[in-house]
């Protein structure tokens, strides 16, 4: 089923994925409808443990109820520091796509093929000042590449350009891998990652602080487009 969904997201083309961090989550099943009607085709669910990260967020109960509200395929983004603590409990709530930062664990390829064991697509995350060179040993066991362009743990940050090149190197090194950027996305900085090579695009502010979703998501698709040679 999650392997399905993995096809979908990868058949879906370059798209944008709004992080639900910053929506109303008193009224969460009119955003999940919002965001339907606005042409979104993935959803980003931010998941934080106040340890890994300093701050908190949500876990299953949340992550189930957007299950029963919608069929979007759900990537799940762990900032915590025990992911296979987790990962079933959050495959079993409806992950698709359950992606892990290499910060948090010893030996990435055996958490990744652990996911990938419970029936998820498996991704890995890395933020700004982790090197690439931390994958190695685990790229050939993910589906995809999630590299911030802001220190995991809150939305509203400033887009830290050091994602660009380590793009540019992955999709150079791994072409066949989905690639993900996160963090400080918006109409200004998106059509750069596009060109570096990003498939999928995570965004939080740059939609929930408008007021026409639909409008902010062909903002944004319209610089994708034209962000690619
Ligand atoms: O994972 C994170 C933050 O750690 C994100 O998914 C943010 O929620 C994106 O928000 P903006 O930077 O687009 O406001
Ligand atoms: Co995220």
């Amino acid at each position: 089923m999650s392997q399905d969904k993995l096809e979908l997201i990868r058949n879906a083309g370059p798209s944008v994925l709004p992080s639900l961090l910053l929506c109303d989550f008193g009224d969460l099943k009119t955003e999940l409808a919002r965001l339907e009607d606005a042409g979104t085709r993935v959803l980003h669910l931010d998941v934080m443990d106040g340890h890994f990260v300093p701050n908190l967020t949500y876990g299953m109960p949340i992550v189930e109820g957007i299950r029963r509200h919608s069929d979007l395929p759900m990537d799940v983004h762990l900032m915590i520091s025990d992911p296979l603590r987790y990962a079933q409990p959050m495959v079993d709530a409806g992950a698709d796509l359950l992606t892990f930062h290499v910060e948090a664990v010893e030996d990435a390829g055996a958490v990744a093929r652990e996911i990938r064991s419970m029936g998820a697509a498996v991704g890995v995350a890395l933020n700004p000042d982790t090197d690439l060179s931390a994958l190695d040993g685990c790229l050939d066991e993910v589906d995809m590449v999630l590299v911030m362009s802001v220190d995991a743990g809150f939305g509203g940050q400033s887009f830290n350009p050091v994602a660009l090149a380590k793009l540019a190197a992955l999709k150079q090194s791994h072409p066949d891998l989905l690639l993900e950027i996160d963090g400080g996305i918006n109409l200004k900085t998106i059509a750069a990652a596009r060109a570096a090579g990003c498939d999928l695009f995570v965004v939080g502010s740059a939609i929930f602080k408008q007021d026409d979703y639909a409008a902010a998501i062909a903002g944004l698709d319209a610089e994708i487009a034209g962000g690619v040679s």
